[in-house]
């Protein structure tokens, strides 16, 4: 049975799914808006369009006729989705799941409203005097983010009136596509965050990954680990809300759920991403039986996943550009992290060129179970820390 997949984004996350694909004999078709991406260079073929263009994304499939679409990033005229589903393509995990997940609206609305679920209080603001008015019934310090972003672009934490204007700037920079909408958010005290790759299947029960740690700085990942000690009750209600959100969005794959633990108040869901998680790269380290690409791609074409174990603790941090370059850019200091320590593998993902704080590369480690998470957490930053990205010769 191999399907040709159609992937929409070619970053880490899909380089790594499409050699999953690969390995089960899959056809990939690689895109995004550049050429040389992650993806395409272990995919079959490669398209470079911009995939926000409706009319470009359907000749796209029309050339190829996909028997399965997999979005990898969120810029892409998802409404279009929904008439390639209607045709008959396979879109995963499904239409109705990527669009009210790339819009934040759509999908808090859902949560909060029709779900129930604990959420940060919120709320919208189209102009400068909303947002002044919304961050003042919500209090300082607040979260602004642009209604549609990723890896927290426009992003900011006002701590007082005096920061709206910047916010309402930065947010709309930050924005991708033609919505100039903002979210306003209570600013969580959280004593955690942890994402729980969830796995839903066309036949058979919802899955659950053990938990992820992780650190972000600015709204965008910095290291991850699995599996920290968390609450048994907490652990349950992530797992009562990441079964409601993502049923109510229906479809097959893998997705990661995001969540704020408090001691005092207990579970927030934050946002989930209908697809691989970069904070589940750690499982590249063999924490468990299959990691979160393989997972994903099989709940895809439908192979059983008759459970998910937990095989040993892993940790991942992030090797990011500090320079802008237009050509791809030099690594130093592999050898030196590799030197280090076998149970450490570097990732380097191949981006063709860089631009500061781009995320060009990971390392992910392991140890044994029982282990010192901390302890492997700070190896993997060191190793981590070790890999320069430096401007090409
Ligand atoms: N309301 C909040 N209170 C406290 N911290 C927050 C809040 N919202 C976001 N953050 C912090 O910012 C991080 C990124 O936020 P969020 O996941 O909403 O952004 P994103 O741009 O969608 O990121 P990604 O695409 O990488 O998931 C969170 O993981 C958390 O660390
Ligand atoms: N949080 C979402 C995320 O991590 N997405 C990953 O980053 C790539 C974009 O990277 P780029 O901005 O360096 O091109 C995406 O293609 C995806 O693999
Ligand atoms: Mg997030």
């Amino acid at each position: 049975m191999t399907k040709k997949i159609l992937l929409l984004g070619s970053g880490e996350l899909g380089k790594e799914f499409t050699i999953a694909a690969q390995r089960l004999g899959q056809t990939v078709v690689a895109c995004d808006a550049y050429a040389g991406a992650p993806a395409m260079q272990v995919a079959d073929a490669a398209e470079v369009f911009d995939m926000l263009d409706g009319a470009a994304l359907e000749a796209v499939v029309e050339r190829h006729r996909p028997d399965i679409i997999v979005p990898e990033i969120e810029a892409i005229r998802t409404e279009r989705l929904y008439d390639f589903e209607r045709a008959g393509i396979q879109v995963v995990p499904s239409a109705r799941a990527v669009n009210f997940t790339m819009n934040r609206k759509a999908i808090r609305d859902l949560a909060a409203k029709e779900l129930g679920l604990r959420t940060a209080r919120y709320f919208y603001a189209r102009t400068l005097d909303e947002l002044r008015d919304a961050a003042d019934r919500i209090g300082y310090p607040c979260v602004v983010k642009p209604l549609m972003s990723s890896s927290g672009k426009g992003q900011s934490v006002v701590k007082s009136p005096g920061d709206v204007e910047h916010a309402w700037r930065y947010g709309c920079e930050g924005s991708r596509g033609d919505i100039r909408e903002l979210i306003v958010e209570e600013f969580i005290r959280f004593d955690s965050e942890i994402t729980l790759l969830t796995v839903t299947q066309r036949h058979g029960p919802t899955l659950f990954c053990p938990p992820i740690g992780h650190v972000q700085q600015g709204g965008d990942y910095r290291e991850s680990f699995q599996s920290p000690r968390i609450a048994p009750e907490h652990l349950q209600e992530a797992q009562r809300m990441a079964a409601a959100v993502t049923g109510a969005l229906t479809g097959a794959g893998l997705w990661g759920v995001e969540f704020f633990l408090s001691h005092e108040h207990g579970v927030y869901f934050s946002e989930l991403s209908p697809r691989p998680h970069d904070t589940g790269m750690v499982t590249l380290a063999g924490t468990q039986n299959l990691n979160e690409f393989e997972l994903h791609l099989r709940a895809v074409l439908g192979i059983p996943i008759p459970e998910i174990t937990f095989e040993r603790p892993g940790a991942s941090a992030v090797i990011l550009s500090p320079v802008a370059s237009a050509s791809a850019p030099r690594y130093e200091g592999i050898e030196r992290a590799a030197a280090a320590d076998a149970r450490l593998d570097v990732r380097i993902f191949g981006k063709p060129s860089a631009r500061e704080g781009r995320r060009m590369g990971v390392v992910v480690g392991y140890d044994a179970p029982g282990c010192d998470l901390e302890a492997l957490r700070r190896r993997v930053k060191a190793a981590a820390a070790e890999v320069r990205v430096e401007l090409p010769e």
